[in-house]
């Protein structure tokens, strides 16, 4: 799912009223339609809401959306903010529409702003996408007034005052602090972002049909992955497919007390589907390897603490490296030996980003479209700080385009970016996966999927899907709190008959 700026999203409204010959009025009343839904869906018809309403089309959206909610019946109260002299055409009708059922109260300035009730939901419909600069006035004092207010609070479309993009955004400006954020057709770009889920709280996206043909044809540089879009992926197998097919990993990694990183990571990565995998371990790993994953090779024979050059030798394995490895200096020289050695893309983890985070200057010999999958401190120590986070999806293009390379930088909404600077925010897991060994696992599956022939891309993009989506699984039965990383490889299986299930 592709996500739009505030330019392209005025495009594709206007796009959409042409193509479908419906009025802006119209499509409004379709929005707010939309947003009532979900209201009485989530609401009894005994909750009172106070909607305070700005003067372009997200104050006309809240004024539709009072007006439908009085028609079910809903006890609702209905500001309009008047910070300014100019109104919205759709607004001006809606004033109209609204006028005939209820009576209209109007805050006329900072003085003014009556106290809020707290039996009553905020909904927030004073200024949408159409922002431009940071609040102040009556605007600001007003959100302000808001954001202390205990209320539970519903913006429409985005939090009164959040920009989407990174011209005019600062932190020092003031936002409201919404607990639910309804929003059309796509989510916005910092619903993604950790620093503003304090300001959206849970967001939900609310189709309103707009064009499909201005949507498929216009280029983004975000995209949101969803199921529909992880369905496109081949995951079949065709009958006389063989191991051979699958392709071999070689996953190399674990230390002395470390070599757990590595069995879940080759768990995973046969869960996921390789033909063959090879474990590559100080031999202190061989026979707990041997033990506990009984489908895998084994190869290593180095001393237990650090990894010898010398025992290295190139094969056309696909290679995912970094659990458990150690920083030890011969370990650092050794991966560069790995990396020199490899000509396919491969999967870099944990201490090998630690390790390239040392030795910048390695990084040139990293085989092309590679993915390094960093946690946030790992990828800070790799592009150096940033001071917010739209900064730091810039370092994120900047890097990948500079190495090109594929980073998949981890947490909730995990960020996925091509060498050519897109970026894919993933749309499955849970604070669960919060947990030891969680990302050795997503090694395993990005290098099972790069080892069966999926473009590095593609690989990158299923491989964080599948993970999360069997930490979504897992927390059904464990709850998020008990899920461990052992519980996310039991689910991969299930996840695959998920997404091939409704496709
Ligand atoms: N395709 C969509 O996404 C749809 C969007 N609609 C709504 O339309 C909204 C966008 O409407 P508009 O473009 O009219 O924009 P807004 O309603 O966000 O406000 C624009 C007005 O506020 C003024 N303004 C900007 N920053 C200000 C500030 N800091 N203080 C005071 N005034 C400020 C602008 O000069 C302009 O007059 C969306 O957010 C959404 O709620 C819906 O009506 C239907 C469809
Ligand atoms: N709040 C969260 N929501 C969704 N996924 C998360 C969250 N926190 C962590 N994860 C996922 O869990 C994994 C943790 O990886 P990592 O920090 O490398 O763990 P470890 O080093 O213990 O293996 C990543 O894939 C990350 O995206
Ligand atoms: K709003």
């Amino acid at each position: 799912m592709k996500i739009f700026n505030p330019q392209q999203i005025k495009e594709l409204d206007q796009y959409t009223i042409q193509e479908q010959s419906i009025s802006s009025v119209d499509l409004m009343e379709r929005a707010a339609h939309k947003i009532v839904d979900h209201i009485t869906l989530n609401y009894a018809i005994t909750q009172n809401f106070t909607v305070y309403c700005g003067l372009g089309n997200n104050g006309g959206d809240g004024l539709a959306v009072s007006r439908l909610l009085l028609k079910k019946g809903y006890n609702v109260t209905v500001y309009v903010v008047k910070y300014s002299a100019n109104t919205s055409l759709d607004f001006d009708e809606n004033i109209e529409r609204l006028k005939k059922i209820t009576t209209l109260r109007t805050i006329i300035s900072e003085k003014h702003i009556p106290p809020i009730p707290n039996n009553t939901v905020i909904i927030d419909a004073i200024l949408g996408v159409g922002i431009n600069r940071p609040l102040d006035g009556l605007c600001k004092v007003l959100v302000d007034a808001i954001n202390t207010a205990p209320n539970f609070k519903i913006a429409i479309d985005i939090p009164t005052g959040l920009f989407c993009e990174l011209e005019n955004y600062s932190t020092e400006h003031t936002l409201l602090n919404a607990n639910t954020t309804l929003t059309f057709e796509t989510p916005k770009l910092p619903y993604l972002m950790p620093s503003m889920a304090k300001h959206i709280g849970n967001w939900k996206v609310l189709s309103i049909n707009l064009s499909s043909h201005y949507k498929h044809n216009i280029a983004t540089e975000y995209e949101y992955t969803t199921l529909a879009d992880i369905q496109k992926i081949n995951i079949h197998r065709a009958k006389f497919s063989h191991k051979g097919t699958f392709g071999h990993a070689e996953i190399i990694g674990g230390a002395y007390g470390k070599i757990g990183a590595i069995v879940l990571a080759t768990k995973a990565c046969l869960k996921a589907g390789v033909g063959l995998v090879t474990a590559y371990t100080p031999n202190c790993g061989m026979q707990i390897l041997q033990t506990t994953v009984p489908e895998a090779m084994w190869t290593g024979n180095q001393p237990c603490d650090f990894y010898l050059e010398g025992n290295y030798i190139n094969t056309s394995k696909t290679i995912g490296m970094g659990p458990g490895l150690g920083v030890h200096p011969k370990t650092q020289a050794f991966l560069h030996l790995v990396i020199k050695a490899t000509s396919t893309p491969m999967v870099l983890d944990a201490d090998a980003i630690n390790i390239l985070a040392k030795n910048k200057e390695w990084l040139k010999d990293l085989p092309k479209n590679s993915i390094l999958t960093p946690h946030p401190k790992e990828f800070e120590r790799l592009v150096g700080s940033f001071n917010n986070d739209f900064e730091k999806l810039e370092k994120l293009k900047e890097f990948t385009e500079t190495y090109n390379c594929i980073i998949v930088l981890k947490g909730a909404n995990t960020a996925i970016c091509s060498p050519n600077g897109q970026i894919y925010f993933n749309s499955t897991g849970n604070p669960g996966m919060a947990t030891a060994g969680s990302g050795d696992v997503l090694t395993g599956i990005i290098t099972s999927l790069l080892a069966q022939k999926h473009k590095p891309i593609e690989a990158a993009i299923l491989g964080v899907y599948i993970h999360g989506f069997a930490g979504d699984l897992a927390s059904t039965k464990t709850g998020q709190i008990s899920l461990t990383a052992s519980d996310l490889i039991k689910n991969i299986g299930k996840a695959y008959l998920k997404i091939k299930q409704v496709s």
